[in-house]
Protein backbone atom coordinates (compact mmCIF):
# COMPACT_ATOMS: atom_id res chain seq x y z
CA UNK A 1 0.00 0.00 0.00
CA UNK A 2 0.97 3.90 -0.79
CA UNK A 3 1.86 5.99 2.09
CA UNK A 4 -1.90 6.50 3.61
CA UNK A 5 -3.86 8.91 5.67
CA UNK A 6 -6.49 9.44 7.65
CA UNK A 7 -8.90 12.20 7.41
CA UNK A 8 -11.44 12.14 10.26
CA UNK A 9 -15.08 13.24 9.78
CA UNK A 10 -16.74 12.43 13.01
CA UNK A 11 -17.04 16.60 13.67
CA UNK A 12 -18.78 16.38 10.17
CA UNK A 13 -20.44 13.05 9.06
CA UNK A 14 -20.54 11.54 12.45
CA UNK A 15 -22.23 14.65 13.99
CA UNK A 16 -24.90 14.33 11.10
CA UNK A 17 -26.19 11.17 12.71
CA UNK A 18 -29.79 11.73 13.25
CA UNK A 19 -29.99 13.63 17.20
CA UNK A 20 -26.65 14.12 17.43
CA UNK A 21 -25.21 17.87 17.92
CA UNK A 22 -22.04 18.69 19.67
CA UNK A 23 -21.47 21.64 21.66
CA UNK A 24 -18.56 23.93 20.77
CA UNK A 25 -17.13 23.40 23.66
CA UNK A 26 -17.78 19.30 22.62
CA UNK A 27 -16.28 20.33 19.16
CA UNK A 28 -12.79 21.42 20.92
CA UNK A 29 -12.13 18.99 22.77
CA UNK A 30 -12.82 16.05 20.41
CA UNK A 31 -10.55 18.08 17.38
CA UNK A 32 -7.93 18.33 20.84
CA UNK A 33 -7.77 14.70 21.03
CA UNK A 34 -7.80 13.46 17.56
CA UNK A 35 -4.66 16.19 17.12
CA UNK A 36 -3.29 14.71 20.36
CA UNK A 37 -3.54 11.29 19.13
CA UNK A 38 -2.01 11.92 16.09
CA UNK A 39 -5.36 12.07 13.40
CA UNK A 40 -3.52 13.80 10.76
CA UNK A 41 -6.54 15.29 9.06
CA UNK A 42 -9.87 17.03 10.70
CA UNK A 43 -12.68 18.02 8.31
CA UNK A 44 -14.33 19.93 11.25
CA UNK A 45 -17.77 20.90 10.08
CA UNK A 46 -20.24 22.65 7.86
CA UNK A 47 -19.22 26.71 7.72
CA UNK A 48 -21.94 27.84 5.69
CA UNK A 49 -24.32 26.69 8.83
CA UNK A 50 -23.32 29.64 10.43
CA UNK A 51 -23.87 30.61 14.31
CA UNK A 52 -22.90 27.50 16.71
CA UNK A 53 -21.34 25.42 13.70
CA UNK A 54 -18.93 28.82 12.47
CA UNK A 55 -18.14 29.32 16.24
CA UNK A 56 -17.23 25.40 16.93
CA UNK A 57 -14.97 25.70 13.62
CA UNK A 58 -13.14 29.04 14.31
CA UNK A 59 -12.43 27.71 18.01
CA UNK A 60 -10.79 24.52 16.36
CA UNK A 61 -9.05 27.14 13.75
CA UNK A 62 -7.46 29.10 17.09
CA UNK A 63 -6.08 26.12 18.84
CA UNK A 64 -3.48 25.81 16.17
CA UNK A 65 -3.02 22.35 15.93
CA UNK A 66 -0.81 19.81 14.35
CA UNK A 67 -3.56 18.24 12.33
CA UNK A 68 -4.96 19.64 9.10
CA UNK A 69 -8.26 21.11 9.33
CA UNK A 70 -10.34 20.69 6.52
CA UNK A 71 -14.08 22.23 5.73
CA UNK A 72 -17.05 20.95 3.79
CA UNK A 73 -18.91 23.21 1.41
CA UNK A 74 -21.19 22.88 -1.37
CA UNK A 75 -19.93 23.85 -4.83
CA UNK A 76 -21.64 27.55 -4.03
CA UNK A 77 -19.00 30.92 -3.35
CA UNK A 78 -21.04 31.69 -0.08
CA UNK A 79 -20.07 28.27 1.66
CA UNK A 80 -16.38 28.71 0.66
CA UNK A 81 -16.27 32.55 1.99
CA UNK A 82 -17.77 31.41 5.13
CA UNK A 83 -14.88 28.34 5.35
CA UNK A 84 -12.45 31.58 4.83
CA UNK A 85 -14.37 33.65 7.58
CA UNK A 86 -13.60 30.71 10.25
CA UNK A 87 -10.16 31.11 8.83
CA UNK A 88 -9.87 27.84 7.42
CA UNK A 89 -7.17 27.60 4.66
CA UNK A 90 -8.11 23.96 3.42
CA UNK A 91 -11.94 23.45 1.63
CA UNK A 92 -13.71 20.19 0.67
CA UNK A 93 -15.88 20.98 -2.13
CA UNK A 94 -19.28 18.67 -2.47
CA UNK A 95 -20.77 18.02 -6.32
CA UNK A 96 -23.47 15.12 -7.31
CA UNK A 97 -21.91 13.19 -9.60
CA UNK A 98 -24.61 10.28 -10.12
CA UNK A 99 -28.38 10.70 -12.09
CA UNK A 100 -30.68 10.62 -9.43
CA UNK A 101 -28.80 13.44 -7.35
CA UNK A 102 -28.08 15.49 -10.23
CA UNK A 103 -32.03 14.89 -11.32
CA UNK A 104 -33.08 15.93 -7.28
CA UNK A 105 -30.71 18.93 -6.91
CA UNK A 106 -29.81 20.42 -11.14
CA UNK A 107 -32.83 19.68 -12.88
CA UNK A 108 -30.99 16.86 -14.58
CA UNK A 109 -28.70 19.45 -15.81
CA UNK A 110 -25.10 17.76 -16.16
CA UNK A 111 -23.47 21.22 -17.64
CA UNK A 112 -24.83 23.18 -14.72
CA UNK A 113 -23.26 20.81 -12.39
CA UNK A 114 -19.79 21.14 -14.10
CA UNK A 115 -20.49 25.00 -14.54
CA UNK A 116 -21.07 25.36 -11.10
CA UNK A 117 -18.37 23.40 -10.04
CA UNK A 118 -15.59 24.73 -11.83
CA UNK A 119 -17.04 28.36 -10.50
CA UNK A 120 -16.98 27.09 -7.20
CA UNK A 121 -13.68 25.53 -7.30
CA UNK A 122 -11.50 28.18 -8.88
CA UNK A 123 -12.86 30.99 -6.24
CA UNK A 124 -11.40 28.84 -3.87
CA UNK A 125 -8.26 28.30 -5.42
CA UNK A 126 -7.91 31.79 -6.54
CA UNK A 127 -8.03 32.75 -2.75
CA UNK A 128 -5.10 30.45 -2.11
CA UNK A 129 -6.99 27.62 -0.75
CA UNK A 130 -6.29 23.84 -0.63
CA UNK A 131 -8.71 22.36 -2.48
CA UNK A 132 -10.52 18.84 -2.00
CA UNK A 133 -13.75 18.21 -4.56
CA UNK A 134 -15.65 15.35 -3.35
CA UNK A 135 -17.95 13.06 -5.84
CA UNK A 136 -21.07 12.83 -3.86
CA UNK A 137 -22.90 9.16 -5.31
CA UNK A 138 -19.89 8.16 -6.85
CA UNK A 139 -20.59 4.71 -6.83
CA UNK A 140 -23.79 5.00 -8.49
CA UNK A 141 -22.38 7.66 -11.15
CA UNK A 142 -21.68 6.83 -14.48
CA UNK A 143 -17.97 5.94 -14.73
CA UNK A 144 -17.97 9.05 -18.19
CA UNK A 145 -19.34 11.57 -15.39
CA UNK A 146 -17.43 10.26 -12.71
CA UNK A 147 -14.07 10.22 -14.58
CA UNK A 148 -14.66 13.79 -16.62
CA UNK A 149 -15.58 15.40 -13.46
CA UNK A 150 -12.28 14.53 -11.70
CA UNK A 151 -10.13 14.88 -14.32
CA UNK A 152 -11.54 18.65 -14.74
CA UNK A 153 -10.96 19.48 -10.84
CA UNK A 154 -7.84 17.98 -11.11
CA UNK A 155 -7.48 20.70 -14.29
CA UNK A 156 -8.82 23.08 -12.20
CA UNK A 157 -6.55 23.14 -9.45
CA UNK A 158 -8.48 21.03 -7.28
CA UNK A 159 -5.53 18.67 -4.98
CA UNK A 160 -7.77 15.75 -4.06
CA UNK A 161 -10.81 14.10 -4.90
CA UNK A 162 -12.64 12.37 -2.84
CA UNK A 163 -14.62 9.18 -4.09
CA UNK A 164 -17.75 8.28 -2.36
CA UNK A 165 -20.14 5.41 -1.78
CA UNK A 166 -22.80 7.71 -0.23
CA UNK A 167 -25.48 5.69 0.21
CA UNK A 168 -22.78 2.31 0.96
CA UNK A 169 -24.16 -0.46 -2.05
CA UNK A 170 -20.66 -1.34 -2.72
CA UNK A 171 -18.92 -4.62 -2.29
CA UNK A 172 -15.19 -4.84 -1.78
CA UNK A 173 -14.67 -6.27 -5.11
CA UNK A 174 -16.65 -3.42 -6.75
CA UNK A 175 -15.00 -0.74 -4.66
CA UNK A 176 -11.86 -1.72 -6.04
CA UNK A 177 -12.68 -1.78 -9.60
CA UNK A 178 -13.99 1.68 -9.46
CA UNK A 179 -11.45 3.19 -7.20
CA UNK A 180 -8.61 1.71 -9.43
CA UNK A 181 -10.28 3.04 -12.34
CA UNK A 182 -10.18 6.87 -10.88
CA UNK A 183 -6.56 6.31 -9.76
CA UNK A 184 -5.07 4.87 -12.96
CA UNK A 185 -6.33 8.20 -14.40
CA UNK A 186 -6.06 10.62 -11.98
CA UNK A 187 -2.88 12.25 -10.61
CA UNK A 188 -4.22 13.66 -7.80
CA UNK A 189 -4.97 11.73 -4.95
CA UNK A 190 -7.82 9.64 -4.03
CA UNK A 191 -9.91 9.64 -1.05
CA UNK A 192 -12.41 7.46 0.30
CA UNK A 193 -15.08 7.91 1.85
CA UNK A 194 -17.52 4.93 2.46
CA UNK A 195 -20.88 4.26 4.32
CA UNK A 196 -22.00 1.45 6.36
CA UNK A 197 -25.90 0.56 5.43
CA UNK A 198 -24.94 -2.86 4.75
CA UNK A 199 -21.92 -3.25 7.22
CA UNK A 200 -19.15 -2.40 4.06
CA UNK A 201 -17.93 0.71 5.49
CA UNK A 202 -14.91 -0.22 6.85
CA UNK A 203 -13.90 -3.71 4.12
CA UNK A 204 -14.70 -0.98 1.10
CA UNK A 205 -12.54 1.76 2.70
CA UNK A 206 -9.57 -0.62 2.80
CA UNK A 207 -10.30 -2.20 -0.21
CA UNK A 208 -10.34 1.28 -1.69
CA UNK A 209 -6.49 2.09 -0.12
CA UNK A 210 -5.51 -1.25 -1.91
CA UNK A 211 -6.84 0.05 -4.99
CA UNK A 212 -4.53 3.20 -4.62
CA UNK A 213 -6.44 5.44 -2.81
CA UNK A 214 -3.92 6.66 -0.20
CA UNK A 215 -6.46 9.18 1.77
CA UNK A 216 -9.37 7.81 4.18
CA UNK A 217 -12.38 9.30 5.99
CA UNK A 218 -13.20 8.07 9.28
CA UNK A 219 -15.51 8.43 12.39
CA UNK A 220 -14.62 7.40 15.55
CA UNK A 221 -17.43 4.76 16.28
CA UNK A 222 -18.69 4.37 13.18
CA UNK A 223 -20.69 7.42 14.00
CA UNK A 224 -23.03 9.54 10.76
CA UNK A 225 -25.36 9.55 8.21
CA UNK A 226 -28.04 6.32 8.85
CA UNK A 227 -26.01 3.54 9.63
CA UNK A 228 -22.66 5.21 9.90
CA UNK A 229 -19.41 5.18 8.42
CA UNK A 230 -16.29 3.68 8.09
CA UNK A 231 -14.41 4.05 12.13
CA UNK A 232 -11.28 5.20 13.16
CA UNK A 233 -10.79 2.76 14.97
CA UNK A 234 -11.07 0.05 12.65
CA UNK A 235 -9.34 1.31 9.99
CA UNK A 236 -6.34 2.28 11.67
CA UNK A 237 -5.85 -1.24 13.60
CA UNK A 238 -6.68 -3.48 10.21
CA UNK A 239 -4.17 -0.82 8.68
CA UNK A 240 -1.75 -1.79 11.25
CA UNK A 241 -2.50 -5.60 12.25
CA UNK A 242 -3.54 -6.92 8.88
CA UNK A 243 -0.96 -4.55 6.35
CA UNK A 244 1.50 -3.20 8.43
CA UNK A 245 1.02 0.15 7.99
CA UNK A 246 1.46 2.32 11.01
CA UNK A 247 -0.11 5.78 10.97
CA UNK A 248 1.55 7.11 13.96
CA UNK A 249 -1.80 7.56 15.70
CA UNK A 250 -1.45 6.26 19.04
CA UNK A 251 -3.81 3.37 19.29
CA UNK A 252 -3.37 2.92 23.07
CA UNK A 253 -5.79 6.25 23.22
CA UNK A 254 -8.67 4.64 20.81
CA UNK A 255 -10.46 3.63 23.50
CA UNK A 256 -10.49 6.90 25.68
CA UNK A 257 -11.38 8.98 22.24
CA UNK A 258 -14.28 6.42 21.73
CA UNK A 259 -15.93 6.97 25.11
CA UNK A 260 -15.47 10.88 24.50
CA UNK A 261 -17.46 10.83 21.35
CA UNK A 262 -20.06 8.32 22.85
CA UNK A 263 -20.63 10.83 25.47
CA UNK A 264 -20.60 13.72 22.94
CA UNK A 265 -22.63 12.14 21.12
CA UNK A 266 -25.43 11.00 23.71
CA UNK A 267 -24.65 6.98 21.75
CA UNK A 268 -23.02 4.68 23.92
CA UNK A 269 -20.99 1.87 21.47
CA UNK A 270 -22.60 -1.29 21.51
CA UNK A 271 -20.55 -4.16 23.34
CA UNK A 272 -19.70 -6.17 20.70
CA UNK A 273 -18.18 -2.89 18.73
CA UNK A 274 -15.20 -3.79 17.02
CA UNK A 275 -11.93 -2.65 18.83
CA UNK A 276 -13.56 -0.39 20.96
CA UNK A 277 -16.92 -2.21 22.23
CA UNK A 278 -16.61 -3.25 26.06
CA UNK A 279 -16.49 -7.24 24.79
CA UNK A 280 -14.16 -6.70 22.47
CA UNK A 281 -11.55 -8.41 24.72
CA UNK A 282 -14.04 -10.05 27.06
CA UNK A 283 -14.01 -13.86 27.36
CA UNK A 284 -16.29 -15.96 28.96
CA UNK A 285 -16.94 -19.25 26.89
CA UNK A 286 -14.94 -22.37 28.41
CA UNK A 287 -13.12 -23.44 25.49
CA UNK A 288 -12.40 -19.56 24.98
CA UNK A 289 -11.20 -19.15 28.50
CA UNK A 290 -9.17 -22.34 28.05
CA UNK A 291 -7.39 -21.16 24.76
CA UNK A 292 -6.50 -17.77 26.55
CA UNK A 293 -5.61 -18.86 29.56
CA UNK A 294 -2.82 -20.79 27.39
CA UNK A 295 -1.72 -18.59 25.09
CA UNK A 296 -3.98 -15.28 24.28
CA UNK A 297 -3.10 -15.15 20.90
CA UNK A 298 -5.72 -18.18 20.52
CA UNK A 299 -8.81 -15.61 20.92
CA UNK A 300 -7.71 -12.33 20.59
CA UNK A 301 -6.16 -11.15 16.92
CA UNK A 302 -4.34 -8.68 19.13
CA UNK A 303 -3.09 -7.66 23.10
CA UNK A 304 -5.63 -5.47 24.43
CA UNK A 305 -3.74 -2.72 25.67
CA UNK A 306 -2.62 -1.99 22.42
CA UNK A 307 -6.18 0.17 22.02
CA UNK A 308 -6.61 1.16 25.83
CA UNK A 309 -8.21 -2.53 26.71
CA UNK A 310 -7.45 -4.84 29.62
CA UNK A 311 -8.23 -8.21 28.66
CA UNK A 312 -11.34 -9.67 31.32
CA UNK A 313 -12.07 -13.35 31.97
CA UNK A 314 -15.81 -13.49 33.28
CA UNK A 315 -17.74 -16.70 34.49
CA UNK A 316 -20.86 -17.11 32.80
CA UNK A 317 -23.29 -19.64 31.46
CA UNK A 318 -21.28 -20.80 28.83
CA UNK A 319 -17.93 -21.39 30.87
CA UNK A 320 -15.92 -24.70 31.98
CA UNK A 321 -14.07 -25.86 34.68
CA UNK A 322 -10.95 -23.67 33.76
CA UNK A 323 -12.03 -21.23 34.30
CA UNK A 324 -13.98 -21.05 36.92
CA UNK A 325 -11.01 -22.90 38.78
CA UNK A 326 -8.60 -20.12 37.49
CA UNK A 327 -10.83 -17.84 38.83
CA UNK A 328 -11.60 -19.54 42.17
CA UNK A 329 -7.81 -20.45 42.76
CA UNK A 330 -6.80 -16.26 42.20
CA UNK A 331 -8.99 -15.91 45.45
CA UNK A 332 -7.50 -18.48 47.01
CA UNK A 333 -9.93 -21.09 46.45
CA UNK A 334 -8.83 -24.69 45.00
CA UNK A 335 -11.64 -26.96 44.36
CA UNK A 336 -12.22 -30.99 44.16
CA UNK A 337 -13.14 -31.89 40.39
CA UNK A 338 -16.24 -32.84 41.45
CA UNK A 339 -16.67 -29.36 43.68
CA UNK A 340 -15.69 -27.77 40.88
CA UNK A 341 -18.65 -29.04 38.54
CA UNK A 342 -21.37 -28.46 41.08
CA UNK A 343 -20.13 -25.27 41.16
CA UNK A 344 -20.10 -24.94 37.39
CA UNK A 345 -23.57 -26.25 37.51
CA UNK A 346 -24.86 -23.40 39.77
CA UNK A 347 -22.87 -20.94 37.60
CA UNK A 348 -25.12 -21.88 34.62
CA UNK A 349 -27.92 -21.89 36.72
CA UNK A 350 -27.63 -18.29 38.58
CA UNK A 351 -26.43 -16.66 34.99
CA UNK A 352 -29.48 -17.62 32.95
CA UNK A 353 -31.53 -16.65 35.96
CA UNK A 354 -29.79 -13.06 36.19
CA UNK A 355 -29.45 -13.28 32.62
CA UNK A 356 -25.79 -12.13 32.65
CA UNK A 357 -22.30 -13.18 33.38
CA UNK A 358 -21.61 -13.31 37.70
CA UNK A 359 -19.58 -10.74 39.43
CA UNK A 360 -16.57 -12.66 41.18
CA UNK A 361 -18.21 -12.18 44.35
CA UNK A 362 -21.55 -13.95 42.91
CA UNK A 363 -18.82 -16.81 42.11
CA UNK A 364 -17.42 -17.26 45.43
CA UNK A 365 -20.88 -17.22 46.62
CA UNK A 366 -21.27 -20.80 45.12
CA UNK A 367 -18.33 -22.28 47.17
CA UNK A 368 -19.05 -24.30 49.75
CA UNK A 369 -18.61 -22.38 53.05
CA UNK A 370 -15.75 -25.06 54.37
CA UNK A 371 -14.09 -24.94 51.43
CA UNK A 372 -13.74 -20.54 51.91
CA UNK A 373 -12.84 -20.94 54.94
CA UNK A 374 -10.26 -23.64 54.20
CA UNK A 375 -8.99 -21.79 51.32
CA UNK A 376 -8.57 -18.49 52.90
CA UNK A 377 -7.04 -19.96 56.14
C1 LIG B 1 -23.94 13.27 1.49
C2 LIG B 1 -23.76 14.39 2.49
O1 LIG B 1 -23.54 14.12 3.63
S1 LIG B 1 -23.81 15.96 1.95
C3 LIG B 1 -23.71 16.95 3.42
C4 LIG B 1 -25.04 17.12 4.01
N1 LIG B 1 -24.96 17.86 5.21
C5 LIG B 1 -25.93 18.70 5.57
O2 LIG B 1 -26.89 18.93 4.88
C6 LIG B 1 -25.79 19.33 6.93
C7 LIG B 1 -25.67 20.83 6.89
N2 LIG B 1 -26.61 21.45 6.04
C8 LIG B 1 -27.20 22.64 6.30
O3 LIG B 1 -27.01 23.24 7.34
C9 LIG B 1 -28.06 23.20 5.25
O4 LIG B 1 -28.57 22.16 4.44
C10 LIG B 1 -27.30 24.23 4.37
C11 LIG B 1 -26.84 25.42 5.23
C12 LIG B 1 -26.04 23.60 3.72
C13 LIG B 1 -28.18 24.71 3.25
O5 LIG B 1 -29.41 25.06 3.85
P1 LIG B 1 -30.69 25.61 3.06
O6 LIG B 1 -30.29 26.81 2.28
O7 LIG B 1 -31.75 25.77 4.08
O8 LIG B 1 -31.06 24.50 1.96
P2 LIG B 1 -31.60 23.02 2.13
O9 LIG B 1 -30.74 22.29 3.06
O10 LIG B 1 -33.06 23.00 2.44
O11 LIG B 1 -31.40 22.48 0.63
C14 LIG B 1 -30.15 22.24 0.09
C15 LIG B 1 -29.83 23.18 -1.08
O12 LIG B 1 -28.46 22.98 -1.46
C16 LIG B 1 -28.39 22.49 -2.81
N3 LIG B 1 -27.28 21.60 -2.91
C17 LIG B 1 -27.17 20.35 -2.39
N4 LIG B 1 -25.94 19.89 -2.63
C18 LIG B 1 -25.27 20.85 -3.27
C19 LIG B 1 -23.95 20.94 -3.76
N5 LIG B 1 -23.08 19.95 -3.57
N6 LIG B 1 -23.55 22.09 -4.39
C20 LIG B 1 -24.44 23.11 -4.56
N7 LIG B 1 -25.70 23.06 -4.10
C21 LIG B 1 -26.11 21.94 -3.47
C22 LIG B 1 -29.76 21.85 -3.01
O13 LIG B 1 -30.05 21.69 -4.38
C23 LIG B 1 -30.65 22.87 -2.32
O14 LIG B 1 -30.68 24.01 -3.13
P3 LIG B 1 -31.97 24.97 -3.33
O15 LIG B 1 -32.17 25.63 -2.00
O16 LIG B 1 -31.55 25.92 -4.40
O17 LIG B 1 -33.08 24.06 -3.72
O1 LIG C 1 -17.95 15.06 0.35
C1 LIG C 1 -18.85 14.75 -0.36
O2 LIG C 1 -18.90 15.01 -1.55
C2 LIG C 1 -20.02 14.00 0.23
C3 LIG C 1 -19.58 13.25 1.40
C4 LIG C 1 -20.64 12.46 2.07
O3 LIG C 1 -20.91 12.72 3.22
C5 LIG C 1 -21.27 11.33 1.41
O4 LIG C 1 -21.13 11.16 0.21
O5 LIG C 1 -21.93 10.55 2.12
Amino acid sequence: MNEISINDTTLRDGEQAAGVAFTVEEKVALASLMDAIGVQELEVGIPAMGSEEARAISAIVNLDLRTSLIGWNRAVRSDIEASIACGLKRVHISIPVSEIQIAAKFQGNYQAVLQRLRDAVEFAVDRGLYVAVGGEDSSRASEAFLLDVALSVQEWGASRFRFCDTVGILDPLKTSQKVANLVGVLSIPVEMHTHNDFGLATANALSGLQAGATSVNTTVNGLGERAGNAALEEVVMALKQMYGVNLGIDTRRLRELSGCVARASGFSVPPWKAIVGENAFAHEAGIHAHGILKNPNTYEPFAPEEVGWERRLVVGKHSGRHLVSTVLQQNGITLTTEEIATVLEAVRNLSVQFKRSLTVEELLNLVPQRRIAHGVS
